[in-house]
């Protein structure tokens, strides 16, 4: 059988176009779709192939994760990639964008890319692209870096919680854009900026959640983006991209950038669009993340930007660690790691919050597949469904419900802040280059045949 055919009454192919009947015939041999019809086929008419009815299940391009931190080699107790990529292929995420940190070494030269390459070959379960890192030692490594196909670059602007991936300061920040310049790499930033403005904890108790908030407040994101903005004036070439924003204060400052024209895409994650600090249990360090998840007023605000599009896309900034790391029997949240566990859930997170909102599956396809692919130079091939693309697929439930329990984590360490919850939307199949890598609850390949992304 060379081709594989899967029909379902609600297919959405791209953010353009309503989920409608449709029909969609893939060639295994080169993994990708030949043709998209615009009814439901019979079985009947197809002897010959694999036919999927999908029935009302939504048939939908995967989901295109343009942040995670898989931590082989080196701190791959924390996460690795057989994990890291089943979790991915269980969430409906077929392809996802390697962060350069918390790995050893860091993804900062040629050499450390390779040796992040050589551990991922043959051990992943959906295609995974690699960024690279600006740290202040490695300006001429870039271009390099660029050459080899790495998809971006992240700097940080605060201290980034690792001692191998120190941050950068403006000057170096500067260094790095004459070179990116001559390119089409992404520059991405973490986008804390401490100027003299982060308060003591003195005397407040580690263990309430605002001791760590009062230490991470907005002015950090505000100071960073309007530095990154100005920057980007001065350097009108480079593509400027804002990580994991979470400050709505920073808001207006983007707007009026992206209308003046800057070069400049921001991305947002799950956790600051379904959590709210007013709801951190006491203790509760899996729900630490940098920066933090605010008040439920700054969520919303959030969540306003994101259906007007000054907010790009959505991506699950997954960063886990060993459980020890959170301190959770302590309950320490100023010494914990920073980090939140997330890949597998992007979906259903993301999902049950837009769908209370009046956001549509073609709005969750724009902010999940659809943009991300474009932003790591995939559009077209990957993040929507139409012919000659790579037959990347999530078959999904959006009205069914189910339950986060430990039993049905992928990902390497089982630490959550989602544990618990009734989420709506039930991923049933994920299809990797016509594929089907999980089924039912289980990865359903033998074999890891991820591609990575060079
Ligand atoms: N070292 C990290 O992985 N940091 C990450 N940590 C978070 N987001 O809490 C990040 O992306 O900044
Ligand atoms: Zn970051
Ligand atoms: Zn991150």
């Amino acid at each position: 059988m060379s081709r594989l055919v899967i029909t379902s009454n609600r297919v959405l192919r791209s953010p353009a176009a309503p989920a409608a009947p449709g029909t969609i015939v893939v060639d295994k041999a080169s993994g990708k779709v030949v043709e998209v019809l615009d009814s439901v086929k019979s079985r009947q008419d197809y002897p010959n192939d694999e036919v999927v009815e999908a029935g009302d299940n939504v048939v939908m391009p995967g989901v295109v994760d343009a942040h995670v931190h898989i931590n082989e080699p080196g701190r791959t107790h924390w996460e690795g990639f057989v994990t890291a990529t089943k979790a991915a292929a269980a969430g409906g995420v077929t392809t996802l964008i390697d962060m350069p940190l918390n790995s050893i070494p860091p993804t900062t030269t040629v050499e450390n890319l390779h040796i992040k390459t050589d551990a991922a070959r043959g051990q992943t379960f959906v295609d995974v692209g690699f960024y690279g890192g600006v740290i202040p030692t490695n300006v001429d490594d870039l271009l390099p870096l660029v050459k080899e196909g790495v998809k971006g670059f992240k700097c940080f602007m605060i201290e980034s919680g690792v001692d191998e991936f120190p941050c950068v300061n403006e000057e170096e920040i500067k260094a790095a854009m004459e070179k990116f310049q001559e390119t089409d790499s992404v520059f991405m930033f973490h986008a804390e900026m401490d100027c003299g403005d982060i308060p003591k904890p003195e005397g407040m108790d580690p263990k309430e959640y605002n001791t760590f908030l009062h230490q991470r407040p907005q002015v950090l994101e505000t100071n960073a983006i309007r530095t990154i903005i100005k920057l980007a004036k001065q350097y009108p070439k480079v593509r400027c991209h804002i990580v994991h924003l979470s400050a709505a204060d920073a808001l207006p400052m983007i707007r009026q950038a992206k209308k003046e024209g800057v070069r400049l895409t921001v991305e947002t994650c799950p956790h600051y669009l379904s959590l709210n600090s007013e709801i951190v249990p006491e203790g509760a360090t899996e729900y630490k993340c940098c920066p933090p998840i605010r008040e439920d007023e700054n969520r919303e605000k959030l969540w306003e930007a994101l259906k007007e599009g000054t907010i790009d896309y959505v991506v699950s900034d997954h960063s886990p660690c060993v459980v020890e790391l959170k301190l959770m029997d302590a309950g320490d949240f100023v010494g914990a790691w920073g980090g939140i566990g997330g890949l597998q859930f992007g979906i259903p997170v993301v999902w049950t919050e837009a769908r209370r909102r009046g956001c549509t599956i073609q709005d969750l396809t724009k902010w999940q597949s659809f943009n991300t692919a474009k932003q790591v130079g995939l559009g077209g091939v990957k993040g929507s469904i139409q012919a000659g693309a790579d037959a990347d697929f999530v078959v999904w439930n959006p009205e069914e419900t189910f339950v986060i329990t430990k039993e049905i984590i992928e990902f390497k360490n089982k630490v959550t802040p989602y544990m618990g919850r009734t989420l709506h939307g039930v991923v049933k199949e994920t299809f990797v280059r016509g594929q089907r890598v999980w089924s039912q609850g289980k990865i359903s390949s033998e074999v890891a045949l991820g591609k990575l992304l060079l």
